[in-house]
């Protein structure tokens, strides 16, 4: 596919488009970005990462060891207090980022930025990204949709991570699955297990259709 059919070309003509991946503390958003990016390699898809931590660059140390993706491709930005400031309210630090590998990788047609974790309320300044994705998971309790938290609420495809976890955390996966489309005014839902892999090539697919443009 060509990253000029992309909505992000429209807005930068020559570069990658732009996915973000937020979402509350330790519900899974490196696990699945451990999943995805080997999906997206598979499938022919140029791709490079970012990850945002407080004061460390642990995520992109982690992503960069496991050998899934060119050490050199995974880039760090270092947040601070607020997460979301760096993916919201002053998103330069990651636009910097994200312009670096541009100019870097020429062909480059996918950077995935992973959010510092953070809380139900944290989203995507759209300056930033093209899409986003909010990752929860059933640990945090089968009443997190009800909250009705922005992430839960405005994410283009909300991710419910750790499916395996419910029988053992009194979670009713139906009934958080219905009251998520319930708030979520029909964008996406879908299931995941990061650990196993597990419902992950539904969300490439996704991505690629809404983003690449790529069936
Ligand atoms: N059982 C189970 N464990 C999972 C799953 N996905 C992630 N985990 C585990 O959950 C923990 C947190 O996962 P991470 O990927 O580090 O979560 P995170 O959202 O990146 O965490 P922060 O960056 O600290 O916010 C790790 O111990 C993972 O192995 C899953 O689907 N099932």
């Amino acid at each position: 596919m060509s990253a000029q059919l992309s909505p992000s070309s429209k807005a930068r003509p020559r570069g990658a488009a732009r996915v973000g991946i937020g979402g509350p503390v330790g519900s899974g958003k490196t696990a699945l970005l451990e999943q995805l990016i080997p999906r997206f390699i598979a499938r022919g898809t140029d791709i490079a990462v970012i990850t945002n931590d407080l004061v460390t660059a642990e995520d992109a140390e982690r992503v960069r060891r496991s050998g899934l993706i060119a050490p050199e491709r995974v880039l760090a930005v270092e947040t601070g207090a607020c997460p979301h400031t760096a993916i919201r309210e002053d998103p330069t630090l990651n636009l910097a980022a994200a312009d670096e590998l541009d100019r870097a990788y020429p062909g480059l047609e996918l950077i995935l930025i992973e959010s510092g974790g953070d809380n139900l309320a944290s989203s995507f300044s759209l300056d930033l990204v093209d899409y986003w994705l909010f990752v929860i998971d059933v640990a945090g309790g089968d009443d997190i949709p009800r909250k009705r938290g922005l992430g839960v609420l405005q994410s283009d495809l909300l991710v419910i991570n750790k499916v395996d976890l419910a029988p053992h955390v009194n979670v009713n996966l139906d009934r958080m699955v219905r009251e998520a489309h319930e708030v979520r005014a029909g964008r996406a839902t879908l299931l995941t297990n990061c650990a196993r892999g597990d419902g992950v090539d539904a969300v490439v697919e996704r991505i690629a259709q809404e983003v690449l443009f790529d069936r």
